[in-house]
């Protein structure tokens, strides 16, 4: 073991097994963990890790072991694949989930346990715009099918994942916008059942290269009725239409994975926090004290202040995370028995937070690669790979600026409840208080109040104003004369603006709320600690607000900076402790700079001796195109 890391991980403060079963949600689901990771993968003697040929044996055990919680699905996959995407990802949290959410009984009953498919909504010409959508289903009763049709280039169905003729059906959007399972291909390598299919490769992608974004043509394909997802929209053999509860229910699988990718932010970010912390624990470069032993970089304040906001960050968006998914599956139980009354609410939150914690965590990624100066754009870091999986995480399952504005669009109908009398209940709750709040500064006083409560009604406060300043916003354009759509067009900076600070606050709310429950004393301060650094980086990034609030005065900005120093200091000795407590594993991050045992030089030399162009002692191109050059110099 290194000698550094060893030394860090001497004197822990707190019990790190204790935080990781918080992070777990408690001992047991720790256990289950570990056990689908040390007995179902790594000791099971199939697994040939990472490679190709082990997907259809990873499909296979998933049955075998029965693993059909979206979590533990992802602990497995998480060890068979490490950091990347693989191919059945779509599979898992979108197809399954769809049928999960879409299908009657006779349909999940018919489907659910034979198939693997994919999910192809978004057209050439239309992904965020559904309504926009052209593909078109019309019903032929004179032989109860379907005719599906692609009538332009743009309705080209364009990016479903696992599109290749190895899959099976898809879940198909089209006009009039129901959800219809489209059965296109027999399994293993069969060519299309019917005529009329145009189906390929999109071609080269930015990353996301374990899985292949397919395009797909329809003409006149037909399909039985039957294929039509018909738990809450039904299309009867004459042909009437039996409209659901609400055209949104069409949208769930967007919302659940939406729900999903808040928490895996966050675990994607305490991924590259462990690589990032550990690899500054061991790296020594330059000098403090002239004369002195060069120090460990994470003893500069630069390397504190870049990493230890992130670290926060990461569990901040953890525990948004678990509330996110508990959230999910409460309303989303309802409306399973027809209570749609919190789904606007599950939709704001669930776009609101998918936009601001993948926002967050793709910037914070990049952070922690340049916080490994050279060696972090080595492969070898990991960190280039997270990064290129992890980010078009801001464009699909909604656009993150079109999510931010779908929450503004409930903040500011929240506002006008407001305005016109009603007591708002749930996470808008705070708005009751945008007129009646006194925003008042704080204490005079230069120094700032610590208290994690006042922080977050700092927050709260900062947010009901931005809230407002939108509503203004159009308010003030439709006095100058603009339609309504213009003027919430000429809103849209105040608007996303609204639903950032929104979701700040949230987030900060559940980290406190999180915090208040834990009960081990010494796990307890060390979280407190860091919802605290949370709270006041985020001050010292948006200083204008909280000042234009009214809650921070300009005396007590250098209070900001300093406080902001002194908690820096604070988490440097549990810095390693704290990474730890995210248990992942050596194999699973698959960093040469985030090993466990910080052994980083001997690891990364041998690992680019074992580079395949190291093979041999000159490379074959030399003999085959350098030296025949020389030849004839
Ligand atoms: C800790 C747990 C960790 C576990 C980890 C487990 C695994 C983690 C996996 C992580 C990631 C894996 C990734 C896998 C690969 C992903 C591959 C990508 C796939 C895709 O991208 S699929 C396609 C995604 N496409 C979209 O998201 C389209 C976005 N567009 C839309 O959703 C809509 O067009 C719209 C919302 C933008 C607009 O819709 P529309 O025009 O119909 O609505 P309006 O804006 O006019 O509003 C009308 C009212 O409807 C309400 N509304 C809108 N949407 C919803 C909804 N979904 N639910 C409820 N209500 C909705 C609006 O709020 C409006 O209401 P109002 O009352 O009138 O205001
Ligand atoms: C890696 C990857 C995998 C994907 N996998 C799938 C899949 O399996 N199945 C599937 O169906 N789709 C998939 N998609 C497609 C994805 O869902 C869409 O790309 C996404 O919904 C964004 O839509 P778009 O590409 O049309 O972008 P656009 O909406 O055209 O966005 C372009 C710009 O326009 C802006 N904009 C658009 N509308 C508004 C508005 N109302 N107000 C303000 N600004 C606006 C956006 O903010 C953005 O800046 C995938 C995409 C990627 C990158």
């Amino acid at each position: 073991m290194n000698p550094d890391i060893l030394r860090e991980r001497q004197n822990a403060t707190f019990d790190i097994e204790k935080l990781t079963n918080i992070l777990d949600g408690g001992a047991e689901r720790t256990n289950r963990r570990r056990e689908i990771r040390e007995v179902l993968v790594l000791n099971d003697p199939d697994f040939d890790y990472g490679t190709p040929t082990s997907l259809p044996t990873m499909i296979l055990k998933l049955r075998e072991y029965g693993i059909s919680d979206p979590v533990e699905i992802n602990w497995y996959k998480s060890m068979y694949w490490g950091t990347g995407r693989e191919a059945l990802g779509l599979h898992y949290v979108m197809f399954l989930p769809t049928l999960y959410t879409q299908c009657d009984s006779e349909q999940f009953n018919k489907w659910v346990p034979l198939i693997i498919g994919t999910y192809a909504q978004t057209e050439m010409g239309h992904g965020t715009h559904l309504r926009g959508l052209e593909t078109t289903a019309t019903f032929d009763p004179a032989t109860q099918e379907f005719v599906m049709h692609s009538p332009t280039v743009t309705s080209i169905k364009w990016w479903p994942g696992g599109r290749n003729p190895l899959f099976l059906p898809l879940i198909f959007l089209s006009i009039p916008l129901s959800a219809s399972l489209f059965d296109l291909f027999l399994s293993g390598f069969a060519l299309p059942t019917c005529s009329g299919i145009v189906i390929g490769d999109i071609g080269p992608k930015f990353g996301f290269d374990a899985v292949d974004n397919g395009y797909l043509k329809l003409e006149h394909v037909r399909i039985p009725r039957e294929n039509m997802l018909m738990k809450y929209a039904q299309v009867k053999p004459d042909g009437s239409y039996v409209k659901p509860l609400s055209s949104k229910l069409t949208y769930g699988t967007m919302v659940f994975i939406r729900s999903l990718i808040v928490g895996n932010a966050g675990i994607v970010l305490s991924q590259c926090c462990t690589i990032a912390i550990r690899y500054s624990a061991v790296r020594h470069q330059s000098e403090i004290r002239a004369g002195e032993a060069e120090p460990q970089i994470l003893d500069y304040q630069t390397q504190q202040h870049k990493l230890f906001p992130l670290l926060a960050t990461a569990y901040a968006f953890l525990f948004a995370g678990q509330y996110m998914i508990d959230t999910y599956n409460r309303i989303s139980g309802d409306i399973n028995q027809g209570d749609l009354s919190e789904m606007p609410e599950l939709h704001a939150l669930s776009a609101g937070l998918k936009a601001f914690t993948t926002w967050t965590a793709n910037t914070g990624i990049e952070v922690c690669r340049m916080s490994c100066g050279g060696h972090g754009y080595s492969r070898s870091s990991a960190l280039p790979d997270i990064y290129v999986e992890f980010t078009p995480s801001c464009t699909y399952e909604g656009e993150n600026t079109v999510m931010m504005l779908q929450t503004a669009r409930f903040l500011m109908k929240s506002y006008r409840q407001v305005q016109a009398g009603q007591q708002l209940s749930g996470a808008v709750s705070y708005l009751n208080k945008v007129h009646h709040r006194v925003m008042a500064p704080q204490a005079v006083s230069s120094q700032l109040d610590l208290n994690l409560n006042t922080l977050v009604d700092l927050y709260e406060i900062r947010a009901a104003m931005l809230v407002e300043l939108a509503a203004q916003s159009i308010q003030q354009e439709s006095a100058r004369g603009k339609c309504q759509e213009d003027s919430w067009n000429n809103s849209t900076i105040d608007l996303v603006r609204a639903s950032d600070a929104h979701c700040h606050y949230m987030v900060l709310k559940m980290f406190r709320d999180k915090v208040d429950q834990i009960e081990d004393p010494g796990v307890h301060s060390v979280m407190s600690t860091l919802a605290h650094l949370y709270a006041i980086h985020g001050m010292g990034n948006f200083t204008g607000d909280f000042l234009q609030a009214g809650v921070l005065t300009g005396a007590q900005v250098p209070s900001v900076s300093k406080c902001l120093k002194g908690l820096l200091a604070e988490v440097r000795p549990s810095a390693v402790l704290l990474v730890d407590a995210f248990d992942h594993h050596d194999k699973m991050l698959n960093s040469v700079l985030g090993r466990h045992d910080g052994n980083v030089y001997e690891a990364m030399f041998e690992w680019a001796r074992s580079s395949p162009l190291n093979r041999t002692e000159v490379h074959e191109s030399f003999h085959k195109h350098l030296k025949p050059l020389q030849a004839k110099l």
